[in-house]
């Protein structure tokens, strides 16, 4: 498998460094007509400072749930019923909405898998960046068309773009674009939930590479969330296991493929080839052909 996208793990465990994220005995309840439906069952993880940490399960199993909790985006029907959420340090679940405004963005931003509804179709691309720069107290206009320029080469898009509409590039383009606004303010943290889902495979892999080399440039940490498995293993330092709401399982990918602790997550890594194929089969790392990697 190539692992160019590997990133190195980050951490030293010897080292006391404080966890940028602490999630605590998260709980997560929807309403529904037969009343509540516990979604996220006392989850509890760490996301150490510039780690990409995976959130793997199957359909249903409550990552997402668990993602837009970290990042207030959890709307009603559902509601945090329990727990604790800490961002380098500041109580998220104690965040009133102004105080919401200024974290989202500066401490914490979010990536999701289509950039058609993070970016406005109406807007010029600089519009929405000198928006967002405006909203966080920046008003100098050359400073915040020099900025996005910036931000816009660091996803390798020309500052001769800015001005253009969104469905004026393609769409690794404005992931491209969503990635360059989510870094602008310097995040401790990127939480991306199918970042790359819409987009072809090589797209994929060179917008996570890109990502990878960001943030170890930058030092955010990621929270990622996809269905690919074999992505996740070469993106993530860590991947944690979903199953019913439930975190079952927390380790390195390599750790868990070789020696998985739950039956469940030994037959999802079972679903994605092996690293090192036996002589004859298919290429490392890639499914044979006409099949897709999803969650068994
Ligand atoms: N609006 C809702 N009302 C009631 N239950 C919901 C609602 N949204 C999600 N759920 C339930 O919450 C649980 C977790 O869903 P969630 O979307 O977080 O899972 P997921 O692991 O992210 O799935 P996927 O990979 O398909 O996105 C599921 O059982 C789902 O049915």
């Amino acid at each position: 498998m190539n692992d160019a996208i590997h990133p190195m793990a980050p951490v030293d465990p010897g080292t006391a460094v404080p966890p940028v994220l602490r999630v605590r005995d998260l709980c997560v309840d929807y309403a529904t007509p037969n009343g509540l439906v516990r979604a996220v069952k006392n989850v509890n993880f760490d996301v150490m400072p510039g780690e990409v940490l995976g959130l793997a399960g199957e359909s249903g199993s409550g990552k997402s749930t668990v993602a837009f909790a970290i990042a207030r985006l959890h709307r009603p029907p559902a509601f945090i019923t329990g727990g604790s959420i800490h961002l380098a340090g500041t109580d998220v679940l104690a965040l009133d909405d102004r105080a919401l405004r200024a974290w989202r963005w500066r401490d914490l931003s979010v990536v999701l898998q289509s950039a058609m509804n993070a970016l406005n179709p109406v807007l010029r691309v600089s519009a929405q960046f000198a928006d967002m720069f405006r909203a966080h107290g920046c008003r100098d206009r050359a400073e915040i068309r020099d900025r996005t320029a910036d931000l816009l080469g660091m996803v390798g898009i020309g500052a001769d773009r800015m001005d253009d509409y969104p469905h004026q590039f393609s769409g690794g383009m404005r992931q491209r674009i969503v990635i360059a606004m989510a870094l602008a303010l310097r995040p401790r943290l990127v939480v991306m939930d199918e970042p790359t889902t819409a987009l072809d495979v090589v797209v994929q892999r060179e917008l996570l590479e890109e990502v990878a080399a960001l943030r170890h440039r930058l030092g955010f940490a990621v929270l990622f969330i996809t269905h690919d498995l074999a992505l996740m293993s070469q993106f993530c330092d860590r991947v944690g296991v979903m199953l019913r709401g439930e975190l079952i399982e927390l380790s390195t990918p390599q750790a868990m493929i070789q020696a998985p602790r739950q039956e469940y997550t030994a037959r999802l890594w079972a679903s994605i080839p092996p690293l090192h194929p036996r002589p004859g089969t298919s290429p490392a790392g890639m499914p044979p052909a006409g099949t897709k990697e999803t969650m068994p």
